[in-house]
């Protein structure tokens, strides 16, 4: 069955551990099958990467869905961060078993698995605050006090260049998927009602002209990272996938995240997590 249909075929709001495994899989599928990206792999082309493709990154996607569920149910339990943080740990592993050592979704498992378990924790309570705010309240503190790998790319380009990293949007609720990509979203579904691909499209440039990625800064440092943010904006600014010729001007923009090695993975993880929360929020 194709990923469209499976999403329609999705229930409504309160879905348990099992289907909101399965929708964060899914979500992971979604962003994969929306060209162009700047700079990142889609089914269309691997963008700036030499080690993955989208069938790379649609297994890996699937391979997760079981730790995915577990978070969720996790979150219905009451779970702290220790047990969280065991089941993102057990999910990197057998992501990067399955993928021969590519770091295919690592900044998406802890973003879609922390947002899982705040919507297992949600629909076992039945309280009615944002997935973002449940995360920043049960597990924000944990999260910027937790371990932190001293020589992963993302911890190296946060101490040269104080960003906050995947860390950080967690821990404040997810500022970028609810201030940001989430209007946008809803936004871009007026202009273009009939055209999902080109939403998901205005959504991830509003992320790539905000977010300090540290996907970007680790590749490109501060210039590589006002580039993406500038050429980001630049597309919006003159109307985005509401103006004629949007698919080639995007498309150009892709080609020259990919002439200077430039991917946004940051906001990839964020454009997946803003879809999940799309279908959750009311
Ligand atoms: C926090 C993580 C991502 C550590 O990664 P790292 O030190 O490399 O951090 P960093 O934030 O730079 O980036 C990791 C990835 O996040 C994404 N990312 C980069 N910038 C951003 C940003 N501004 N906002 C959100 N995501 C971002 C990218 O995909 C990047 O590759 C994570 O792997 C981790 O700590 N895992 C331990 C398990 C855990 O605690 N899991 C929680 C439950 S799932
Ligand atoms: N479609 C996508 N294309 C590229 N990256 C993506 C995509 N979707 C999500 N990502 C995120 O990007 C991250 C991988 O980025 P990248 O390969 O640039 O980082 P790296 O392995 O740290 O470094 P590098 O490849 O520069 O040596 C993953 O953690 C993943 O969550």
């Amino acid at each position: 069955m194709n990923i469209a249909l499976r999403w329609q075929s999705l229930p409504g709001l309160a879905l348990d551990a099992e289907q909101l495994g399965h929708l964060a899989s899914l979500c992971l599928k979604l962003e994969v099958e929306t060209y162009p990206k700047p700079g990142l792999v889609s089914h269309v082309d691997n963008g700036a990467h030499r080690d993955m493709d989208a069938g790379l990154l649609c297994r890996s996607a699937n391979i997760l869905t079981p730790f995915f569920c577990d978070l969720a149910a996790a979150g219905a339990e009451g779970a702290g961060m220790n047990r969280l943080r065991a089941i993102g740990v057990a999910a990197e592993r057998a992501m990067l078993a399955a993928t021969s050592g590519v770091n295919t979704h690592r900044g998406a498992i802890f973003g879609l698995g922390l947002l899982c378990a705040a919507a297992g924790y949600r629909n076992a309570v039945g309280i009615r605050k944002s997935l973002g705010r449940l995360v920043s309240e049960r597990w924000g503190e944990d999260i910027l006090s937790g371990p932190v790998s001293l020589r992963s790319h993302g911890a190296v380009a946060a101490r040269r260049y104080g960003a906050g990293g995947a860390r950080g949007e967690a821990a404040h609720g997810f500022p970028s998927v609810y201030d940001l990509a989430l209007p946008a979203l809803h936004a871009a579904r007026k202009l273009a009602p009939h055209d999902e691909e080109a939403v998901r499209i205005q959504t991830c440039m509003t992320l790539i002209a905000d977010v300090n990625d540290t996907n970007l800064l680790h590749r490109g440092g501060s210039e590589g990272l006002h580039f993406a943010q500038a050429s980001a904006s630049a597309f919006l600014a003159t109307g985005g996938v509401g103006s004629p010729g949007w698919r080639r001007r995007a498309a150009d923009i892709h080609h020259a995240f990919v002439a200077r090695n430039l991917s946004p993975g940051g906001s990839a993880d964020l454009l997946a997590m803003t879809l999940f929360v799309d279908r959750l929020e009311v």
